[in-house]
């Protein structure tokens, strides 16, 4: 299983500095290793992370129109890329310039690239991390997983000075991997972290994540307080339902 792991992540990691390279061919740049370089050194922090949503078979009973459960709630990746892929159960969504959030189609046959806040910086907004969330199914299950390519830890994030245009303003300032993620475990999955290190702010405060270096895989679900609220709901329907069964009136 630790090698199938292993071989699955190499390949993905080797894409994934494909598709930086590819990136930094669009944008000119004549070092085309200048993102890549970054998750090929041996001390690139790297995550592997596994997804399971249990199926919600409440939702579609019970919940009014419109309404849905969040399984992994809203955020952008911290690091430079993310390669995802998931089964065919869909419930992946992106958030779009008006704030309406749209489904990705889910096809186990094809990966779903992320630009991280990471490569936003370095690209001085040129390519953005999007806002994404995982919606809850109410029959099938969804599991992904995702390669997570980081730089090492005490790489300093800042955009690249070969890309800055003649008098373009630097729209972040700079700030080091590793501040980045301690910074992440003090403010929740939610909050806009790349707004906290724009250059017009006073301090450098960074954000939120799963602070563990290296190759790491977790299986996990989500919380969120709207789970909590179904789930007390669940427990005072079965309360009544028990009740009844044992002739108490309800
Ligand atoms: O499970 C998914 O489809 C997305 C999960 C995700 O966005 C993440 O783990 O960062
Ligand atoms: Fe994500």
């Amino acid at each position: 299983m630790a090698s199938l792991v292993n071989d699955y992540v190499t390949a993905v990691k080797k894409m994934a500095c494909d598709i930086l390279e590819l990136l930094a061919d669009e944008l000119k740049l004549q070092q085309r290793n200048v993102f890549s370089k970054l998750l090929m050194d041996e001390e690139s922090d790297s995550v592997f992370r596994l997804n399971y949503y249990p199926p919600c078979p409440e939702l579609q009973e019970h919940e009014p129109k419109g309404r849905k459960l969040i399984g992994f709630g809203e955020h952008t990746d911290p690091q430079i890329i993310s390669v995802l892929r998931s089964n065919n159960t869909s419930g992946l969504e992106i958030s779009l310039r008006d704030g309406s959030w749209m489904s990705v189609p889910p096809d186990s046959n094809s990966f779903f690239i992320n630009v991280g806040d990471s490569l936003q910086v370095m690209t001085n907004g040129r390519f953005k991390s999007v806002k994404h969330r995982v919606v809850a199914n109410s029959v099938k299950s969804r599991m992904s997983m995702i390669y997570f390519g980081g730089p090492p830890l005490s790489e300093k994030i800042a955009p690249l000075p070969s890309l800055m245009e003649r008098e373009e303003a630097s729209l972040y300032k700079e700030f080091t991997w590793f501040e980045y993620k301690k910074s992440a475990f003090n403010s929740r999955l939610s909050d806009n972290r790349l707004g906290r290190i724009h250059s017009a702010t006073t301090h450098v405060r960074v954000d939120q994540y799963n602070g563990n270096t290296g190759l790491r895989s977790s299986l996990r679900v989500r919380f969120d307080w709207s789970w909590a609220w179904w789930a007390l709901r669940c427990i005072i329907r079965l309360y009544g339902s028990i009740k009844g069964d044992l002739g108490f009136k309800s």
